[in-house]
């Protein structure tokens, strides 16, 4: 098993050992720096990862993701949020990707991954905060989301992700890509930049800095550049079909 550093290298966040599901990592969130009190996972609710999405994503957004295909909102979720969801991602027990389009995916993608089920505690939140603003595309843009799925992605030092668009040759279930980052104190000479190709045929290079969300139309090119750190991510899918969220064993 590749053996990963944690973000908490560069988090403020205060874990025990060993983490699991019967045993969540211990925060000690900001706020609560006075008191000597251990908070744990257990404290978080879904409010911890609610979003006004609508606040958020101006009327201009909106038009810019129509007409150029993607946008990025910075700032998304409160400290809470983040630093669970960057916990949880160092600890992660990360697999190898499945086959993409049927072509061996270490020569494509060299991330490893988990889907997010149920057994997640700060992922499964973050999945249904991703659902509202599905449900804010649908309102808005008739865009036909009917489920979402996500999984934590890792890149080791060295790898990135070649040219694709997320629905292989032939398929369309999927509306709308949505990467979530989770790096601290990420800088252009660390890599990984999500290079991608807009509706226009022009290209942009978005930095995978820590609250940060890029929706895409998962039609458009795209690819991750050589991460030169350790690079932790989220990566999300709303999809047009009804399929039952991905459940893993083990
Ligand atoms: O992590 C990213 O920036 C993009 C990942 C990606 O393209 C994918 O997982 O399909
Ligand atoms: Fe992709």
């Amino acid at each position: 098993m590749t053996k990963i550093i944690s973000n908490l290298n560069v988090t403020k966040l205060v874990v025990n050992h060993p983490i699991g599901p019967d045993n969540p990592p211990q925060l000690t969130p900001c706020t609560n720096k006075t008191s000597n009190k251990r908070l744990t996972q257990d404290v978080l609710q879904m409010t911890n990862f609610a979003v006004n999405w609508a606040d958020k994503l101006t009327d201009r957004q909106l038009d810019k993701f129509v007409t150029d295909g993607w946008m990025v909102i910075d700032g998304v979720f409160d400290h809470l949020a983040l630093q669970a969801l960057q916990a949880e991602s160092g600890f992660v027990d990360y697999r190898d990707a499945e086959l993409t389009a049927g072509v061996r995916i270490s020569d494509i993608r060299g991330d490893r991954i988990r889907w997010i089920t149920k057994n997640f505690f700060a992922g499964y939140f973050y999945l249904q905060s991703i659902n509202a603003l599905a449900t804010l595309f649908n309102q808005s843009l008739f865009a036909g989301i009917r489920h979402s799925e996500a999984h934590y992605a890792c890149y080791p030092v060295g790898f990135g992700y070649k040219w694709h668009s997320d629905n292989p040759a032939g398929r369309n279930e999927r509306v709308i890509s949505a990467v979530f980052y989770l790096n601290d104190e990420w800088t252009a000479n660390d890599g990984g930049a999500l290079e991608i190709v807009d509706k226009h045929g022009i290209h942009h290079n978005v930095m995978p800095v820590a609250n940060r969300l890029v929706i895409f139309d998962s039609d458009l090119q795209h690819q991750v550049q050589i991460a030169h750190r350790q690079r932790y991510s989220i990566a999300t899918w709303m999809r047009r079909d009804g399929l039952v969220p991905f459940v893993e064993e083990g």
